[in-house]
């Protein structure tokens, strides 16, 4: 263990071809990754992607251009902590950042479980952005076939298109149509084969089509998943909605694919709105932005799967206004929301 600061953890994941391993490659090689550990989490025998990058293995993890790139075989949590014990132990070159490249078949959240919940990754990990790569040749029907690519979309904060050069106009818009109705929260951006610009810095990207989040529905090969916005006008008690939020994740937590938005907490209007951030049953720690909410109370997205998300939106709403008409102690809540929820 260090004192150090928390290390950062992006996330690159895109269905199998989608581009991942050109895109880290490129950017190592142009020299953008310096003081980033790149981890290739791969699955496939022979470990194609590391031939690739020239890898050889996290225990002899190889610098290139100033990049530490390793490679693992699944076991992510013994790599991370490996690479943090070697860090620490001054056997590799210092970084400050993680990137993990995921396999194209693995689902986000239960990496992302494991980033936010082991007890000895945790302290000394923070994480940053999921970016998705999404090949605009393929994105309808992948994202129609295989849930993995929808569970990789549903965890994006930023969705990247890929392979534009091979796609027209048209393919652009159907792809970010598709996209958006999975993931409303997600930014849409693209990437030229020649980019070199850092897929995690938002700023950086060139917006393809930002929008206020709406609710939307879209029907996969698989499932149903739609999504809802929740407003609330005024800043929210936290031990209420906190007990919204564990018996709405009790009771449906497979199906809330994942929540994001922004909320000022009652009590706490000088420390500035916090952000709200689950991805499955786990709940990222909120944290507070100097950004004021944009109605001073809440405004959260909700993508779920199965179930009418206006069930959710009222019930958030009921529960809310609830405790705001009796303003009792959560308990005397929880026939009401059992009521809705159920
Ligand atoms: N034309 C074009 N080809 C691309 C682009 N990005 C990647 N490719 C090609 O697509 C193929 C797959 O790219 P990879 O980088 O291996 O994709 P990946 O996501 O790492 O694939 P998996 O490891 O199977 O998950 C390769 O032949 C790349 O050269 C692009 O923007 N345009």
């Amino acid at each position: 263990m260090t004192g150090d600061a928390p290390v950062i953890v992006d996330v690159l994941t895109g269905f199998l071809g989608a581009g991942k391993t050109s895109l880290v490659r490129r950017l190592a090689e142009a020299g953008a990754l310096s003081g980033v550990a790149v981890l290739v989490n791969e699955y496939a025998a022979p470990p194609v992607d590391q031939s690739l990058m020239g890898l050889s293995g996290l225990k002899a993890g190889t610098f290139a251009d100033g990049c530490l790139c390793c490679a693992t075989d699944g076991d992510l949590r013994a790599s991370l902590l490996q690479l943090l014990e070697n860090r620490a132990g001054g056997k590799v070159r210092p970084f400050t950042r993680i990137l993990i490249e995921t396999s194209g078949i693995a689902d986000p959240a239960s990496l992302l479980a494991t980033l936010v919940s082991d007890p000895m990754l945790r302290p000394r990990l923070r994480l940053g952005r999921v970016v998705t790569l999404v090949d605009l040749c393929h994105a309808p029907t992948t994202l129609a076939e295989q849930q993995e690519a929808v569970a990789q979309i549903v965890a994006a904060d930023i969705v990247l298109f890929t392979k534009a050069d091979m796609a027209d106009e048209g393919a652009v818009e159907l792809a970010c149509a598709v996209v958006g109705a999975i993931n409303p929260i997600a930014a849409l951006r693209e990437c030229s084969p020649h980019d070199n610009t850092d897929p995690f810095d938002l700023h950086a990207l060139q917006p393809r089509h930002r929008k206020a989040p709406v609710a939307s529905a879209v029907h996969t090969h698989h499932h149903h998943i739609a999504s809802t916005v929740l407003r609330w006008p005024s800043p929210v008690d936290w031990a209420v909605f906190a007990s919204w939020l564990s018996l709405l994740l009790h009771r449906h937590g497979p199906n809330i694919l994942r929540m994001k938005g922004i909320m000022t907490i009652a009590g706490e209007e000088q420390h500035g709105p916090v952000v709200i951030q689950s991805v499955r049953h786990i709940v990222h720690m909120p944290e507070h932005v100097a950004q004021p909410a944009a109605n001073g109370g809440a405004e959260i997205v909700v993508i779920a799967r199965e179930i009418d998300p206006a069930l959710i939106r009222r019930s958030f709403e009921t529960f809310l206004a609830h405790a705001e008409r009796k303003n009792r102690s959560t308990e005397d809540h929880l026939p009401q929301i059992n009521a809705v929820i159920a």
